[in-house]
Formats: structure tokens, C-alpha cells, sequence
């Protein structure tokens, strides 16, 4: 066995930990590896000053040993990624972009179980941005987190540079441009939907003032875990360095049932369908808007001419879908909700084509529809692909549409007092006007 360069603790660190089972005690050698050259690789090593304990690494050939130190915790980085490759050293790498760092809750889950494997191929970020991901889980799922971490390390994804495990938000947050924050408490069987949001409700306060300190100052945060509304308003109220309008709470999903159910009414394909705006909350009170779509460019209404099928079978269809999924596979969507956070991010970080738009639950201040302030609605938006997006104004409205609108409006503020304890804004009062459902919940 040849001996790499020591020079990096982290990466000693890291084989150490990785081969620990494998090596006699106190005595950890490093494989040979053209690609460990000095001059193309550096190892590297979070900042945090992490509780350490210590071991020795030996070299082969002159046997000194080198101090290392192993932190205790998982927030450090993983196996082969803490080899950070120079990308100004290789031709094909020279015109990447530079690495982004995107924080991942709830990492083991089944979600994240799809959506990692999106975000390191490239299909999200595209092909010349290179990524770092730092995965947040818990206790439980210390193991569960490694063994992600061994499978995106496998997968020889070239794009993906460093990927991070840990339990602590304040260390996992560090420097996040993007938080997809996905890990929440499923309700459990008797649980009262206000134990729900006082439990999951901690979660992202917590996790907001963790953005709020360390994350980077204009990090987008698109909030998946339920009750995701809700849950994202917690986290901006407790992350008040970061812009409001960063705050997302997925509806995509929501979105893209809609656009599958109007392309099957009408007999068309799905690439047919735009302009589908999901209202409100990302619950049973939903608002999927077939007034303002189109199929073909054409206003929904005047190619499927069934309107009462329009009101009744196909909105209630996307708002249960998730219940209707439960049922057949015997878990929540995980795959199409992961297929879902792509599409959210890409349309933040594309231009939006012309003449359509996006849905995604943001919030409310400012908003030229008269809905309630102060909230995280789903809205129709567009981007210009810089993170960034703006409200459509081009919308019509009937009284149908208002009065549902209203409906999920009367939700979302019934939550938001039920969760005042987590916003600052005083004690919580729960009225939840009737027990409605999460879409999985059916
Ligand atoms: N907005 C949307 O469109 C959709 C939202 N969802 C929601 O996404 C979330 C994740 O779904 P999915 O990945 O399938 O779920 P999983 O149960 O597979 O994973 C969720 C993760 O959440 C974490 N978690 C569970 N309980 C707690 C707790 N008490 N405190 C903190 N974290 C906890 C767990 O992580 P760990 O063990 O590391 O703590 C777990 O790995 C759910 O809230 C689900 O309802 C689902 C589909 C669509
Ligand atoms: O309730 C859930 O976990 C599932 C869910 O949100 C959905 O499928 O839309």
C-alpha cells in the first residue's frame, strides 16, 4: 500500500472513521490513489470546533505517526467527499460555476431518498454547477444518514463536490444558498391537527432561527414537510435576517395533479396544459384554478365544457389525491413529490416561459389579490431564473374562485393563530374551523 499525503486531517479523519472496524487499533493507513496527487486535491474540513477524540495515523513508509482528530458528531463531511478536487486544475472542469451548498432536512426519509439523487446528477442545477450537500437528520436516523451518504458516494456523481451529515441545524445550515426543508412528524393515529402544528411548528422554528444564523443571507428556503404553509410561515417569522420572499411551502406537486387531470379530460398530453394556479393551503381546501388555466393556449373552461365535473370530480381529485395515493401504495408520494421540488427550484432558477406561470405558496404581504396579509398562500408566480420571482397581476376571478379561495384563506389564518406561540406573536388560539385534511390524510 503506497502512502497518500497526510497533509489533510479530515481526510485521515474521515478514512479513519469509515475504516475503523477494518484497522488495528491506534494504526489507520490511507490507500493509494493517484487521484490523492497534492496537487490536485486538498482535503478539507469544517470550521466547527467540533468535540474530538483522537487517533494516530501511520505512515507506511516512515511510520511516524500523524495526530488526527475524528469529530464525535456527524456534522462533518462524509468519506470521499472530503477530498474537495481543484476544478480550476482539469480542462472539462475549468467553466464550472462555483459550488452552491444545499441544506437538506429530513434527509433519510423517503422524499430525500429520490430527491438527492436528482440534485447530485446535475438535473436540477444543471450540468456545470457543481454542488455541496449538507444533510440534516436526527438521532434516529444517524445510521440511516451514513448509509445515504455510502450511496451518493457510489454513485460517482461528478458534479457532486462535498456532502455533510449531521443532527445540529446551527452546523448543517452553515453557509446554505438552498434549504429544502423536508423532515416533519407525520400525524399519527388520534393526533389532533393542532398537535400536529405544535409539534412540527418547533421543528421549523427552530430550524428558522438556525437559517437565520448561519445559512447564507438571501438562502432560499422551499418548505415540503406539513403542514407546509404553516410550517414555512414558522420558519421566515423565525428567521427575520432573511427575506420574506424567500420562504416557499411546496404546492408543486399540488400543480402538477392538476395539470395530469385536465390533460386526461381532455385528451391531450400534459405539456398541453398551463397556467395552473394551486390557491391556498396545501390541504383539502385547495384551490386548484381552472378558470385562469389553458389547454393549448385556450381558457380551460372552453375545451372541457363538463364544468360541473370542473368544480366537483377534478377539484376534489387534486385535493385528495395524496389520500388516494396513500391507499394504493401504502405510503405518502415520495417519488413525484421529489420530481416536484425539482420543478420548484427549476422554476426559480429558469426564466419562466412567456405567458405562463408557476404556483408556489409564498407569502402573502403585497399580494394584488385581497388575500389576507401576512400568511403563506399559493399564488401563481414567475421568475426571471434568478432565484428570485414576482406575483402574476393578469388574473381573473369569478365568485366561484373567490369563495373558494376564502375557504382556504379561513384555514390558513386558523392555523397561523394556533401557531401564534412560534411566531411571536403572542398565545395561540386554536379555531380550526373544521378538522380538514392534509392531502395524504384522506
Ligand atoms: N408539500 C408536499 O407536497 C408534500 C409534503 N409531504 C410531507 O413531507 C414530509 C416528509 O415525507 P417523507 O419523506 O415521505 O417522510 P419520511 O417519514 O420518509 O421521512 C421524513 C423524515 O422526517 C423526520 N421526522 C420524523 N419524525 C420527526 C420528528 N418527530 N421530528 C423531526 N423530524 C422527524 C425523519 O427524519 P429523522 O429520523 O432524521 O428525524 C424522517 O426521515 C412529511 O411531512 C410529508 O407529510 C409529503 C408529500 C407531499
Ligand atoms: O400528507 C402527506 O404526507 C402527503 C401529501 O402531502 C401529499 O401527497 O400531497
Amino acid at each position: 500500500m503506497a502512502v497518500a499525503e497526510l497533509t489533510s486531517r479530515a481526510a485521515a479523519a474521515s478514512f479513519a472513521r469509515n475504516n475503523a472496524n477494518s484497522l488495528h487499533a491506534s494504526q489507520i493507513y490511507v490507500p493509494s490513489s493517484s487521484s490523492l496527487s497534492s496537487d490536485h486535491f486538498r482535503a478539507r474540513y469544517r470550521s466547527t470546533v467540533l468535540p474530538k477524540i483522537t487517533c494516530s495515523v501511520n505512515q507506511v513508509q516512515n511510520s511516524a505517526p500523524i495526530q488526527v482528530e475524528i469529530p464525535k458528531d456527524k456534522a462533518d463531511c462524509y468519506g470521499v467527499f472530503c477530498l474537495t478536487y481543484d476544478l480550476k486544475a482539469e480542462e472539462e472542469t475549468k467553466s464550472w460555476k462555483k459550488m452552491i451548498n444545499i441544506a437538506v432536512s429530513g434527509a433519510a426519509g423517503m422524499i430525500s431518498n429520490h430527491l438527492l439523487f436528482k440534485l447530485a446528477s446535475g438535473e436540477v442545477f444543471g450540468p456545470d454547477q457543481p454542488i455541496a450537500l449538507r444533510l440534516l437528520g436526527s438521532e434516529r436516523s444517524t445510521q440511516a444518514l451514513e448509509g445515504v451518504a455510502m450511496e451518493l458516494e457510489d454513485s460517482l456523481f461528478p458534479l457532486l463536490r462535498e456532502v455533510n451529515i449531521g443532527i445540529d441545524p446551527y452546523e448543517v445550515f452553515q453557509d446554505a444558498e438552498w434549504a429544502l426543508l423536508i423532515g416533519a412528524k407525520p400525524r399519527g393515529p388520534g393526533m389532533e391537527r393542532a398537535d400536529l402544528l405544535d409539534i412540527n411548528g418547533q421543528i421549523f422554528a427552530e430550524q428558522g432561527k438556525a437559517l437565520n444564523a448561519v445559512a447564507s443571507p438571501n438562502v432560499k428556503v422551499i418548505v415540503v414537510g406539513n403542514p407546509c404553509n404553516t410550517n414555512a410561515l414558522i420558519c421566515m417569522k423565525n428567521a427575520p435576517k432573511i427575506p420574506a420572499k424567500n420562504f416557499h411551502a411546496l404546492t408543486r406537486l399540488d400543480e402538477n395533479r392538476a395539470k395530469c387531470q385536465l390533460a386526461l379530460k381532455a385528451g391531450v398530453f400534459y405539456d398541453k396544459v398551463s397556467n395552473v394556479t394551486i390557491w391556498g393551503n396545501h390541504s383539502t381546501t385547495q384551490v386548484p384554478d381552472f378558470l385562469n388555466a389553458k389547454i393549448n393556449g385556450l381558457p380551460v373552461k372552453e375545451v372541457i365544457k363538463d364544468h360541473k365535473w370542473l368544480e366537483q370530480e377534478f377539484t376534489e381529485k387534486v385535493q385528495k389525491r395524496g389520500g388516494a395515493l396513500i391507499q394504493k401504495w401504502g405510503r405518502s408520494s415520495a417519488a413525484s413529490t421529489a420530481v416536484s421540488i425539482v420543478d420548484a427550484i427549476k422554476s426559480l432558477v429558469t426564466p419562466t416561459p412567456e405567458g405562463d406561470w408557476f404556483s408556489s405558496g409564498v407569502y402573502t404581504t403585497g399580494n394584488p389579490y385581497g388575500i389576507a396579509e401576512d400568511i403563506v398562500f399559493s399564488m401563481p408566480c414567475r421568475s426571471n431564473g434568478d432565484g428570485d420571482y414576482e406575483l402574476v397581476k393578469e388574473i381573473q376571478f369569478d365568485d366561484y374562485l373567490r369563495s373558494r379561495i376564502a375557504k382556504t384563506e379561513a384555514e390558513l389564518l386558523a392555523e397561523k393563530r394556533c401557531v401564534a406561540h412560534l411566531t411571536g406573536e403572542g398565545i395561540a388560539y386554536c379555531d380550526l374551523p373544521e378538522d380538514t385534511m392534509l392531502p395524504g390524510e384522506m
